[in-house]
């Protein structure tokens, strides 16, 4: 019987391991996953969670987790903050669902309204929302293609975009995200772009060989956008080399190409500021966004200047649960917390400690530690040959996960560690699940 929330005690903020993870609960939970779910859908911890509130996650066995991950970039004002708690609750007591494309509601205009403010783009904004991240940028090419009456899209190396037929052709790692699903979405192309720690390119160098690319491969002329994560995400959370994007960005001004900024990732707050776009000095023409945007409701969205957005035809963007009520509800509050709990202000000092952290227990086997705010990585290497090691990496992320830490890899070549704790987590939490990680680094 679930206890009510509003008398459910705060779940305690300590790691906790009872005599086995996992648990019997969670045992019997995989073996009824593996009677009912398809093998293709993989889960990276062993347990089933139970409760999720700020750096914990509980499992069904009382096994309480450091949570380095936040449901990938999602939780981060926690995975039940009480705005959000209270305004999911009130909203859903009122109405779950009527279309928006049926009859309307102030909720979906509210979420427009803010994101107009909060995005990194001048004039008049318009707003459509959707459901996942793969789906906004399904529909930012779909604005593209409308506005520019163009049809091709460049994507990057080490991108990714999603796992729909038109994304997975935007993402570059074929296994698992493509591998066998193809032939993928026509008229998609992928560039070189920055990878300083693999290329050792700076920005200037490394946009001159993705614009020859772009105009010599593709051609301004038929060429409807480029997309682009301002911090790639998947493929290893590569920090493009300073200049780079805004090289890219200035190309497509002056060849009447669109730029999209994926910021599924690394959006609301994520990496300390709004969106990621702010720090490298870019103003995109459309932005995607999702994950932080709802502290765990499925949302997403395309923002972008007006005259781009409504350049498409009456009807021509939607979809049944296109900004579900409940969710925009929950999106409202998430954008409060994010000010009212000074979340930008936490993402840098979650940057400040993980880099120090670090920075004291340097092993010549992390090739680079990089991002920004609370999206931040450890690329392993061979030290001897600079080349990935991903079986090291497999290690160390096992073992901190048998510790009882939350803690997703990533990359192109496997061989990234990545750390997305909710921006709530505290400080004391943070840095026990930093000393697991070394101490699993230590053991490997
Ligand atoms: C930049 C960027 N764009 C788009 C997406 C896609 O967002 P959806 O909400 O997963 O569709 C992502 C999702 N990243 C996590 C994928 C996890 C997995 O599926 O294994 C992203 O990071």
């Amino acid at each position: 019987m679930a206890v009510p929330t509003q008398t459910r005690p705060p779940l305690e903020q300590s790691r906790h391991l009872t005599d086995a993870m996992p648990g019997p609960q969670s045992q019997a939970l995989a073996e009824r996953q593996k009677a009912a779910v398809p093998a293709g859908v993989a889960a990276t911890m062993p347990v089933f969670a139970a409760r999720a509130e700020g750096g914990i996650i509980e499992d069904v066995d009382g096994n309480r987790l450091i949570d380095l991950g936040a449901g990938i970039a999602v939780t981060s004002v926690g995975a039940s903050h009480p705005k959000v708690v209270q305004a999911v609750q009130e909203q859903v007591a009122s109405f779950t669902h009527t279309c928006f494309m049926v009859t309307p509601y102030e909720g979906y205009v509210a979420v427009a309204e803010k994101l107009g403010e909060k995005a990194p783009l001048s004039g008049e904004t318009r707003t459509a929302l959707f459901n996942s991240g793969a789906e906004a940028v399904e529909n930012a090419v779909k604005v593209a293609r409308a506005f520019t009456g163009k049809q091709a899209v460049a994507a990057f190396d080490h991108a990714y975009h999603g796992r729909t037929t038109l994304t997975m052709a935007l993402t570059a790692k074929s296994m698992p995200y493509k591998h066998s699903f193809g032939p993928f979405a026509p008229e998609v192309y992928r560039v070189p772009g920055s990878y300083p720690l693999r290329d050792g390119l700076d920005g200037a160098t490394a946009a001159r060989h993705a614009i020859s690319a772009l105009e010599k491969q593709i051609g301004a002329d038929n060429l409807a956008a480029v997309i682009m994560e301002p911090i790639q995400g998947e493929g290893g959370f590569i920090v493009p080399a300073q200049g780079f994007l805004p090289a890219i960005v200035d190309w497509c001004r002056a060849n009447d190409v669109l730029f999209i900024a994926d910021e599924v990732q690394s959006g609301f707050a994520r990496t300390g500021t709004w969106f990621a776009s702010e720090t490298e000095g870019i103003e995109p023409d459309l932005m995607t966004t999702a994950k932080g945007i709802a502290g765990g409701m499925p949302l997403s969205a395309v923002t972008g200047r007006a005259e781009i957005m409504d350049a498409v035809h009456p009807g021509g963007l939607g979809g049944t649960y296109g900004g579900n009520p409940v969710a925009c509800a929950a999106a409202l509050a998430v954008l409060e917390a994010i000010e009212e709990d000074g979340l930008l202000g936490r993402a840098q000092m979650i940057e400040r400690v993980i880099r120090e952290h670090f920075e004291r227990h340097l092993d010549e086997r992390i090739g680079e530690i990089r991002g920004r705010g609370a999206m931040m990585a450890l690329e392993f290497v061979d030290p001897a040959t600079g080349e990935p090691d991903a079986a090291l990496t497999g290690a160390v992320a096992a073992a901190a996960r048998r510790a009882g830490v939350v803690l997703l890899t990533c990359g192109t070549y496997g061989n990234v560690v990545r750390f997305l704790p909710p921006l709530v987590i505290s400080e004391e939490l943070l840095r026990e699940g930093l000393g697991v990680v070394s101490e699993a680094l230590a053991a490997a």
